[in-house]
């Protein structure tokens, strides 16, 4: 049999509605049908070929990076798209380039932390693209620590400037993406200094080339900082070094919509949080969850495909050999994969919901569910982020020597998607911000104030910390309340045994630094509840389309119990299973595993090939 009789033939024998779970997936089907317009657009039109970008030196790889970028415009203004069609266009190009940052990070920043002026001056030339900007936040010398950065910002009362000066080489902006070739205009995050005074860091717009040859302004120095990892991938992004020389920019450049200053030099903070600096970072890192869910998809899809067609060993009297999928080995690592996609999908669409939730919150100067957000961001996106690089690369190893070439898509797949473990906050830097919300939750628990949201749980700890499971046998691992109490008592009780242990010691500061490895545990424990009990919020919705909800319940069950078996150690050692039921949680997971394949082979390849347009590059 070819290849593609195996795929149509696992397809033939689908048990549940396909077109019901392709709504799943997208979210709505107005979702659904924008991104198979949008998909179809991208991938009938020859200049958004992908299959040789491995091939181009990175010169080249950098025009036809420009050229789909320019054609992309023109195909967004001529077909009179959408901001969510136009955005879905983008991402199905699939190549990392100045437009992600400009409409990513450079447009969201003045619209959330410019006053309406700016806005108004700033937003029509950016939406029209007469100007083209970037997020210069990161310097040489501190990217995690923001607060470290040292370019600064003087204000000079006798013209109504601020010099902007890169006073160290350490000061240099270095990473930013965009900035190297093609930016017109960066935010840059620089420390505001009036009257001698150092106000911390604030936003700054600042133009860098002009507009007539392209030129950098004096004052400017500009380039590209190099190649990067792989070949292709992110090497298509014109990442850039950036120094001032006492450049100066009019006082209304200082984005004003958290702090102030005035005509006078008076520096006035707003009566809002200072963290909303950072507001930027939070919608990015809201929506790179939101995207974790496409990049492990697709991993998923190619070595699915790959597993069904492929055969080794096994020939009894001349018959075909073993599909490979048949091994229990490839299911135990593939499965558990895609039903994280689905997690992170579900999650990340909750996500969103939250991120609108605060914004509108923040218009009525209701702050009380920042920390929240900022935790669930910053936790989700370096929980999902880490395992979808993990996952890509698993999913190579299970294709195998042929998972190694550029044709499979897999390898530069990794390159473009590595990343984001690092940008938008190193994952650990920010699971320690997740521990430190969940200390500052525990430290108020005999306080009196409830826990609401995600942490709602912790308002439960004198059971939590004492509850024992109640599985008796493999199949009582099927029940979702006895799943989300396991999650949930973990959770707890790691996160109370690291308040316990930093009151050991005498300065918070340096348990904190002590404990570091138990606090990030904690947090990853706590971020995989909420992707636990979000699984299960998305079960408890109607889902219409036959047996589409019934094959849900088995990737929850996949994704939950495969998270259990991986951190047995941590649900033992805290007490909330034993290790007789962390056995029976194993036993029943084998069961899943042949519920996904072999009660319906054909759930496994439908659930992942609902983005295989995205696979021209590959062969499988
Ligand atoms: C779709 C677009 C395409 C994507 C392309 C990607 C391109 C990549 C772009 C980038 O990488 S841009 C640069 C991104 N840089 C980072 O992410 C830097 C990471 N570092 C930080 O975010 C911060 O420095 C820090 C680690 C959070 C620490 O900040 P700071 O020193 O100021 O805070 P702390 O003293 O630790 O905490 C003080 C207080 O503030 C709270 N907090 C911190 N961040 C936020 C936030 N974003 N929102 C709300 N609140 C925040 C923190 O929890 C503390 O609270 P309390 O404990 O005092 O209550
Ligand atoms: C492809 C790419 C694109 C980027 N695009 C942009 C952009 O457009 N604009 C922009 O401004 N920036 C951008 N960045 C920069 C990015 O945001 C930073 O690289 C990131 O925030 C990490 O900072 P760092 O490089 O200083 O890492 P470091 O902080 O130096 O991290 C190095 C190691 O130290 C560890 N570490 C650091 N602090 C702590 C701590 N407190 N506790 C424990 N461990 C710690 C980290 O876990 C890591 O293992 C980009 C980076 C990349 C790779």
């Amino acid at each position: 049999m070819e290849a593609l009789d195996y795929h149509a033939e696992e397809r033939r024998k689908a048990e549940f509605d396909v077109e019901e779970m392709k709504i799943v997936w997208a979210g709505s089907r107005q979702a659904y049908e924008i991104s198979d317009r949008v998909a179809r657009l991208v991938a009938s039109d020859p200049v958004f070929r992908k299959d040789n970008r491995t091939m181009l030196s990175r010169k080249d790889l950098f025009k036809d990076t420009l050229r789909k970028a320019a054609h992309a415009w023109k195909r967004i203004i001529e077909l009179r798209l959408s901001e969510e069609e136009a955005s879905k266009l983008r991402f199905f190009v699939d190549q990392p380039v100045f437009t992600d940052l400009h409409w990513g990070m450079f447009i969201p920043a003045i619209k959330g932390q410019g006053n309406e002026e700016q806005q108004q001056k700033w937003l029509p030339m950016a939406y029209k693209m007469q100007i083209i900007g970037c997020y210069a936040q990161t310097e040489l010398g501190h990217g995690s620590n923001v607060q470290g950065l040292e370019t600064t910002a003087t204000f000079d009362p006798e013209t109504d400037e601020f010099v902007i000066h890169s006073p160290t080489l350490t000061s240099s902006k270095w990473w930013p993406g965009g900035l190297g070739k093609v930016s017109t205009h960066a935010l840059i995050y620089a420390r505001l200094i009036t009257d001698g005074q150092d106000h911390g860091v604030h936003g700054f717009i600042v133009q860098l080339r002009s507009l007539d040859d392209h030129l950098p302004l004096p004052g400017i120095t500009v380039g590209d900082i190099g190649m990067k990892f792989g070949s292709g991938a992110y090497n298509s992004m014109d990442n850039g070094v950036l120094r001032f020389d006492h450049v100066r920019i009019l006082r209304d450049q200082m984005l004003m919509g958290v702090s102030q200053v005035t005509r006078e030099g008076k520096f006035m903070q707003s009566d809002v949080p200072r963290q909303l600096v950072y507001g930027t970072m939070v919608y990015v890192r809201q929506k790179i969850v939101a995207d974790a869910s496409c990049a492990l998809s697709r991993a998923v899809c190619i070595a699915t495909r790959y597993s069904v067609v492929r055969r080794q060993f096994g020939s009894h009297n001349g018959g075909p050999e073993t599909q490979v999928i048949d091994y229990k080995t490839q299911q135990s690592r593939l499965f558990p994969l895609l039903a994280s996609a689905y997690a992170f999908r579900f999650v990340g669409e909750w996500l969103k919901w939250l991120y609108t939730d605060v914004t509108q919150r923040l218009q009525a100067s209701d702050f009380s569910t920042l920390p929240e957000v900022h935790a669930c961001t910053a936790g989700l996106k370096s929980v999902t982020t880490s395992a979808t690089a993990d996952a890509i690369e698993e999913c190579r190893k299970l294709c195998g020597g042929h998972g190694y070439l550029s044709s499979s898509g897999l390898p530069e797949l990794f390159a473009v998607y590595v990343p984001a473990c690092t940008y938008e906050g190193d994952n650990v830097v920010l699971l320690l911000q997740v521990a430190r919300f969940l200390m500052k939750t525990v430290s108020q628990l005999g306080s009196g104030k409830k826990p609401v949201g995600t942490i709602a749980y912790m308002g439960r700890s004198e059971h939590l910390l004492q509850c024992r499971c109640e599985v008796e046998r493999a199949e009582d691992w099927l029940k979702p309340n006895v799943i989300l109490e396991a999650f949930e008592a973990r959770a707890a009780r790691m996160s109370v045994t690291c308040a316990k242990n930093l009151n050991n010691f005498a300065n918070q500061e340096e348990g904190f630094a002590q404990l570091a490895t138990d606090l990030a545990e904690a947090a990853v424990a706590h971020v995989q509840l909420i992707i636990v009990s979000k699984f299960i919020e998305k079960l408890q919705q109607d889902i219409p389309g036959k047996g589409v909800k019934r094959q849900l319940e088995i990737l929850f069950n996949v994704y939950a119990l495969s998270l259990l078996h991986k951190h047995l150690g941590d649900f033992v050692a805290s007490g909330c299973i034993t290790p007789k039921q962390g056995a029976l949680a194993n036993e029943q997971l084998r069961l899943l595993y042949s519920q996904v394949h072999f009660d319906n082979p054909s759930l496994l390849l439908y659930m992942v090939l609902l983005l295989e347009r995205l696979l021209q590059s590959t062969s499988f």
